[in-house]
């Protein structure tokens, strides 16, 4: 039993005109894809990798994982096209860039369903704007459809004229609010990309900041970032372990009556329990993932 948790560790983009890495990510072990329609995609190639896209989520080609298109924003020449085509091919979500309100949210939705996206076709909305971090409580909470944040680091350090500096102190503020909205609506949040793909050791510890914060998994760019995301959002052996052994001391302690306890010299109530089934389910999760 999973709980129902699906792992994003990894969501690597691939730009939906590169024949070569839609080829090369069926074999990749990330846990989602979105294909771009957006920023990795030139508009000379923007139709050829709409059909390449939708061709690919048709073919069912990526096994269990969830594969999502990114289309183009709202405003843009693309953007109708984009979403049309993407809802009738039915990918596991939609991700929209740069969403600017709860209002646009609904009219995305309502834009997917008059396209007749089938009801698995969930809406993932990117956080890459300064007035969508203001925002990120109503926009999270627009649509049940949905499902996630996905975070535009790149977008968000040019809107704010804010440099990409290691630890990422100009974007705290705007990392965790997005988390924030995300608990609060009960939605997934997920990470923007690292740029330097040479750079393992300053992803890595970037994932640890993200994972930390609170974030789900990451967004990538690049396979080799792969291995990296899986190993830091996933529970390790030790977490496991330490899970086990604290649902077994509180339960030891609730049969004698008793509702907080002290495990490895910490206290443990209720609260921690729920989180140490929370790390079991998701490896558990992860597990069944191979
Ligand atoms: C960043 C890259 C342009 C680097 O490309 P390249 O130098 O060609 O990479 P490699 O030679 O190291 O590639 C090795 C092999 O891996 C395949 N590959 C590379 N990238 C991907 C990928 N993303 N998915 C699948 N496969 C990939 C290559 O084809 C090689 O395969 P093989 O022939 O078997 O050796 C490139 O990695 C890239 O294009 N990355 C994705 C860029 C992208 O999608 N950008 C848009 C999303 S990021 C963004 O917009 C964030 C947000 O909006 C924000 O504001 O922050
Ligand atoms: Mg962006």
């Amino acid at each position: 039993m999973t709980g129902g948790l699906v792992p994003r560790r990894s969501v690597l983009y691939m730009p939906a005109s590169n024949e070569r890495a839609l080829e090369k990510a069926r074999t990749l072990p990330a846990d989602a894809l979105i294909l771009d329609l957006e920023d990795a995609v030139a508009p000379d190639a923007k139709d050829a990798a709409r059909e390449n896209a939708c061709a690919a989520v048709r073919s069912g080609a990526y096994g269990d994982r969830e594969v999502a298109i990114r289309v183009n924003a709202v405003g843009t020449p693309w953007h109708a096209a984009d979403l049309a085509a993407a809802a009738a091919a039915g990918p596991h979500a939609v991700v929209v860039p740069k969403v600017g309100s709860a209002d646009q949210v609904r009219a995305l939705v309502a834009a997917l369903e008059a396209g007749g996206a089938p009801e698995r076709t969930r809406l993932w909305a990117m956080v890459e704007t300064p007035q969508a971090v203001l925002d990120v409580r109503d926009v999270a909470a627009a649509s049940p459809r949905l499902a996630a944040l996905v975070l535009g680091t790149n977008d968000l350090v040019k809107e704010l004229y804010a440099a990409h500096v290691p630890g990422r102190a100009p974007l705290l503020t705007a990392l965790s609010l997005a988390v924030l909205g995300a608990r609060a609506a009960g939605v997934a949040v997920l990470d923007g990309v690292y740029n330097d793909v040479k750079d393992l050791e300053g992803f890595e510890a970037e994932c640890r900041q993200g994972r930390d914060l609170g974030f789900d998994g990451k967004t990538l760019i690049h396979p080799g970032q792969v291995e990296v995301a899986n190993r830091v959002f996933a529970p390790d052996e030790a977490a496991v372990d330490d899970a086990r052994e604290l649902i077994a001391a509180f339960e030891e302690a609730s049969a004698q009556g008793r509702g907080v306890v002290t495990h490895r010299g910490r206290m443990v109530e209720n609260l921690h329990v729920e989180s140490a089934r929370r790390t079991l389910a998701m490896a558990e999760a992860v597990a069944a993932r191979g």
